[in-house]
């Protein structure tokens, strides 16, 4: 048996899988969030915005249909536990690599199976997204808690900066080159650049504005990725010596830095928003699509008056901003995910768009 405890003493039982050789001495807390999407458990696994949180799946069956490892987000995984209600060995996929359960023992992912993970979201939407902490033993829990008053400061790097690339690489494509900024960026973003036949340079979280701009490269991705996005002052220093200069598209951590650098804030969500079915709709065009989403904090919208950004789109469940754009240059950002796609591939047409806009502005940089 195996424990997931909180601070005021709430225990979800379980069995573990995965790898649970951590010593006592590395015991430490992670956020647990919950994401109701009823397939992509390899996504969300490979996916770096999930990097230092226990993910709960609501999804009472998972693991069924193998891993195949073409469809990781990334080659590697900062998810520390992941829970589930029951987990399928995968017997049944074709052209199976392997399971769930092998990728989690050999990429470090904490497993707890058998969770009341319905109970568990009813908790985590009662008092919002808590750390947890995954234990061997009920008294381990209890005890880690008690002495939780006595810790001391966190001092580990932003996870951004654990989960994006080491050094700059290049991927040949026809068209303009386009930077793609990597806090934790999702493999289905560069794919999608990809397929619009974009030549693509990937730069490290640390790359600075003067590097990024020495390539002249037509465009900026600002990707996706994990942690609280005002933590990330370097980032958002980069990106305000950015924006006014090529068409930009944010994605997620992405829209959230464009925000940040333009004067914004942003904010913590009661639980956040995880899951592939956020409708969203187009202020402009009364238009809504079902997006695909993973993220805890969002940008408060009144702090955008005078930044120079209009909210563009926004949540239909609780009215969150979900897209904005620069009323002067060609800047435009989406919180959710239009590379994943939540059955039909709706929103790849934001991709479309930043191709539009990139192509205008590159055009017209011709005639001057
Ligand atoms: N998927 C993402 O890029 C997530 C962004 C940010 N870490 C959040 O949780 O809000």
């Amino acid at each position: 048996m195996a424990y997931l405890v909180f601070k005021d003493g709430t225990t979800f039982e379980g069995k573990e899988f995965g790898e649970w050789s951590k010593s006592s001495a590395q015991l430490k807390e992670q956020e647990v969030v919950f994401n109701t999407s009823m397939s992509g458990y390899q996504e969300m696994v490979t996916d770096l915005s999930y990097a230092g949180q226990i993910l709960v799946l609501t999804q009472p069956l998972i693991g069924n249909y193998g891993w195949h490892h073409e469809e990781n987000e990334a080659d590697k995984t900062r998810l520390q536990g992941l829970i589930v209600r029951e987990l399928s060995e995968g017997e049944g996929s074709l052209h199976g690599e392997g399971s769930l359960e092998d990728y989690c023992q050999q990429h470090g992912v904490q497993g707890l199976k058998g969770v009341d993970t319905r109970a568990l979201t009813r908790y985590l939407r009662q008092f919002g997204t808590l750390p947890g902490l995954l234990v061997q033993t009920q008294e381990a829990g209890i005890e880690y808690w008690a002495n939780s008053q006595r810790k001391i400061e966190d001092k580990s790097e932003h996870w951004v900066y654990r989960s994006t690339v080491k050094e700059a690489y290049e991927i040949p494509g026809s068209g303009h080159l386009i930077a793609v900024l990597d806090f934790g960026v999702k493999r289905n973003i560069i794919r999608n650049l990809q397929k619009r036949e974009f030549r693509i340079m990937v730069f490290p979280a640390r790359s600075t504005a003067e590097e990024i701009l020495r390539h002249r490269p037509s465009g900026l991705v600002l990707s996706n990725g994990p942690g609280d996005p005002e933590e990330l002052s370097e980032g958002i220093a980069m990106v305000r010596k950015l924006y006014d200069k090529l068409p930009v598209l944010g994605i997620c951590l992405g829209h959230q830095l464009l925000a940040l650098a333009a004067g914004g804030k942003t904010y913590k969500l009661p639980y956040g928003h995880r899951g592939g079915n956020h409708p969203v709709i187009d202020i402009r065009s009364g238009k809504a699509t079902m997006t695909s989403q993973n993220h805890g904090y969002a940008v408060e919208e009144a702090s955008l008056t005078g930044s120079g950004f209009e909210v563009t789109l926004r949540n239909l469940n609780d009215g969150t901003v979900e897209g904005m754009e620069h009323l002067t240059y060609p800047v435009l950002s989406v919180q959710f995910h239009p590379e994943g796609a939540p059955g039909p591939e709706e929103n790849a047409e934001i991709f479309d768009h930043f191709k539009d806009i990139v192509l205008r502005s590159s055009t017209q940089k011709g005639r001057r």
